[in-house]
């Protein structure tokens, strides 16, 4: 019999097929019977090796970061010095799963008191304990299986070692209790092009093996669809993908009106992906993200060389750098203020730059350096703002390097003096989801409020017409940057508040240009001013969905 599940609808398309949930982590035996020392270093020998060889092979598959990640979990299941931890504890009596339990947490402790990157490879270490133990007692491998024909991936959450190195023609679709539109599984399910719906109420009910249909669309999840509804969405999303794979640019509604379709990088191979997709620039390049690893704050020059990868890949359109948005869920070692009881209410974006002025001076000649090297057209915005005095001091040090300045739109009070920051700024990005979560008082990772901190939310809404009245008022750009410009339906309503340009994965690119491309700016208004009069999230998409369809 059909039943139906919802939740958040965080990446477009649908998916069908037989569920699949990871396998759930072993744990050694308690009192596991000690063995003779030398069969149980053997046996820790040959599951380690199997373990190692699954990974590699996983590695050898995939591409970039993710094949990195799994061939360094392989080279940790081999290390030579938890082999002879294991040969320690198997002298000492231990059986081999309870012998490899405790020598990685030897490991771990060593790791730990390194500090810096190998404290941080202590969840690998973990992981591979996970994988060996379960290969000695026989048990399924944890984690996220490898189908051999497309499966729909359920789960409570995901990490981000299991989703590296996921395979978007197996995992058909992902659905996950936990999460919102920001979360991690969202983030990733995005960049794979993956349809994915989050934060579904009662998921775990849901068996694996049976048909599960996930529409990323509307947010709904079907066990055991009615198959002649299923396929009119199948079909639906057939044509929606066939139009996004024929968009080529530039973004405009199906009347002409202009609107820029950009997208956001973190690095220079992430760039250089999506100079393959037709955008007419980067609307956000988030440059924390290359420094989350680094122990010490990086040299001009070394940040030149990374700026420059990403300038050099997008071939003169424009690229707007955002200044480190350090603290909160992006901690960097060499910036972040250390035990704030309240991070995302803490010293966080800008605010490291007020604190230490240095640390902003350096990326700020650090990306005018690469800006002159590569002749790129960049403008640079900082987060986390809240004052027009904050704005004014930011863009003085922007503009005495030659270059155009903006501000984020990330809280409340930066909203209620769009009028007065334009006085001092050439642009603004209006970064949703910390929008969202200072509007609404939300965190933007807590599954429980993701109907608050959905950019669907007619306040959020509201709050983006009053910094687009003002943009047009100055005559200066206003773009979305955060989750909401990468949703379709969304991105058309975001046009229709009179927002000039949206930002987005690489991957929602064509959706999102596609979808424009086929409303006129009068529809767009149109589905705007129903969503602004909607009671809540739900009734805001729908309001939108009945103009635009
Ligand atoms: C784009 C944004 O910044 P980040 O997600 O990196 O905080 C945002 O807050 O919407
Ligand atoms: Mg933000």
């Amino acid at each position: 019999m059909t039943s139906l599940y919802s939740g958040t609808a965080v990446v477009p398309g649908i998916g069908v097929g037989p569920a699949v949930r990871p396998a759930p982590r072993p744990t050694a035996p308690e009192n596991e019977p000690a063995g003779d020392p030398s069969a149980t270093t053997v046996a820790f020998g040959s599951a380690a090796a199997e373990v190692a060889r699954r990974l590699r092979a996983r590695s050898d598959a995939a591409s970039g970061a993710a094949s990195e990640v799994l061939a360094a979990t392989a080279a940790l299941a081999e290390d030579r010095g938890l082999a002879t931890f294991v040969t320690k504890h198997a002298a000492a009596g231990s059986g081999p799963a309870t012998a490899t339990s405790k020598a990685i947490d030897e490991l771990a402790a060593m790791f730990t008191a390194a500090g810096g990157l190998m404290a941080e490879r202590v969840t690998d270490l973990y992981d591979v304990r996970d994988r060996i133990v379960a290969e000695l007692l026989h048990l399924p491998e944890p984690g996220i299986p490898v189908p051999d024909e497309p499966v729909v991936l359920l789960a409570e959450d995901l990490a981000p070692a299991d989703t590296a190195g996921l395979d978007p023609t197996k995992i058909v679709a992902i659905a996950t209790e936990l999460g919102g539109s920001t979360s991690h599984t969202a983030i990733i399910a995005r960049q794979l092009g993956i349809p994915c719906v989050v934060a579904v109420t009662n998921l775990k009910e849901v068996p694996a093996g049976g048909r599960v249909a996930v529409d990323g669309t509307s947010g709904n999840v079907t066990v055991d669809p009615d198959e002649d509804e299923i396929n009119a969405l199948i079909e639906q999303d057939r044509r929606s993908r066939a139009a996004a794979e024929g968009w080529t640019g530039p973004g405009r509604t199906s009347d002409g009106h202009s609107i820029e379709i950009l997208a956001n990088v973190q690095d220079g191979p992430g760039a250089r992906v999506a100079a393959e997709q037709p955008i007419q620039g980067v609307g956000l390049f988030r440059t924390e993200l290359l420094f989350l690893e680094r122990t010490t704050e990086p040299t001009v020059d070394e940040q030149v060389e990374l700026y420059s990868a990403v300038f050099e890949a997008l071939d003169g359109k424009k690229v707007i750098v955002r200044t480190l948005d350090a603290g909160s869920d992006k901690p960097l070692a060499f910036a972040t203020q250390p035990d704030e009881p309240n991070p995302a209410l803490g010293v966080r974006g800008l605010r490291i730059g007020l604190a230490d002025p240095g640390i902003l001076d350096r990326q700020l000649d650090g990306i005018a350096a690469a800006r002159e090297r590569t002749n790129a057209d960049v403008r640079v915005m900082a987060p986390m703002v809240t004052t027009e005095a904050e704005a004014q001091w930011f863009a003085e040090r922007v503009r005495a390097r030659g270059m155009r300045a903006g501000i984020m739109i990330e809280t409340p009070s930066t909203v209620l003096l769009a009028d007065r920051l334009f006085r001092h700024l050439d642009f603004v990005s209006i970064g949703t989801n910390d929008l969202s979560q200072y509007t609404f008082a939300a965190d933007r990772m807590a599954p429980t409020l993701s109907n608050l901190t959905d950019p669907w939310q007619p306040a959020l809404l509201a709050s983006i017409k009053l910094v687009a009245d003002a943009g047009r008022r100055a005559g200066k750009p206003v773009g979305i940057c955060g989750e909401a410009a990468a949703h379709p339906l969304l991105a058309c309503v975001l046009t229709g508040l009179g927002v000039t340009s949206l930002s987005c994965a690489a991957t929602a690119v064509r959706a999102v240009g596609a979808r424009i491309s086929q409303v006129t700016l009068a529809q767009c208004e149109e589905a705007a001013a129903a969503a602004l009069e909607a009671t809540d999230n739900l009734t805001a998409a729908k309001a939108a969905k009945d103009v635009l369809q």
